[in-house]
């Protein structure tokens, strides 16, 4: 059984939980520290770029971060998963939720011109609702919170993930599955700074 739960995963070495990735890596820690390095370097290279964000946005975005290790970056996953005690969203509603979601952001103008309070809010609950959507196999939290990088910094904000530890994220995340966003928020609170200069 692989991590997901779902038996043999065809994203996945055959009776193996290791993903296939472009480095040819079968062992599952050494896949995590590749990605991690690799995610990390790919980020200091995307540069910010003004709205709209849509959904195509977003399959590019992790597309970026993954085309190095995963041949199947940018796209939507095909197996439907789960962790812990939460069901992601199934493949067949990915499509039509994922237009759901971003319409709704692009009619709140990517939530330019709010507040800070207001911005908090908003972008809690829009990462909640994103997680459970969880479009790709793998990736989902990095390219969610790049996607967050831009909207926080096109609504004016600086913005700093490092007060963020992963605890509390992960709480955040599981919470916004009930549709608590307390814990969001206080993610939010923690890593959106001062209006950037005008
Ligand atoms: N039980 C759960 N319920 C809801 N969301 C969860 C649960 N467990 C983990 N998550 C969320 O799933 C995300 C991880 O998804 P995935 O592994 O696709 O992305 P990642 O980029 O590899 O992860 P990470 O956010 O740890 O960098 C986490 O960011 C977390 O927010």
């Amino acid at each position: 059984m692989d991590k997901y739960g779902v038996g043999q995963d065809p994203y996945c070495y055959a009776a193996s939980s290791v993903l296939v990735n472009k480095l040819n890596i079968s062992d599952e820690s050494d896949l995590e520290n590749a990605e991690r390095d690799l995610t990390q370097v790919a980020a200091e290279a995307i540069e910010f770029c003004p709205p709209p964000y849509d959904f195509e946005f977003f399959k590019e975005l992790h597309r970026q971060l993954f085309e190095d290790i995963y041949p199947w970056a940018g796209e939507v996953r095909i197996v439907d998963v789960s962790k812990g005690s939460t069901r992601f969203c199934t493949t067949s509603r990915i499509e039509p939720e994922a237009r759901k979601i971003f319409s709704k952001l692009a009619e709140q103008r990517w939530f330019s011109g709010c507040t800070r309070d207001e911005l908090i809010k908003n972008i809690a609950e829009f990462s909640g609702d994103l997680n459970i959507l969880h479009p790709f196999r793998e990736g989902n939290g990095r390219a969610m919170r790049l996607l967050c990088d831009f909207i926080v910094i096109n609504a004016g904000y600086q913005v700093d993930w490092s007060p963020v530890d992963s605890a509390l994220w992960l709480q955040a995340s599981i919470d916004s599955v009930r549709c608590d966003y307390q814990a969001m928020q206080q993610v939010y609170s923690l890593c959106i700074g001062e209006e950037l200069p005008v």
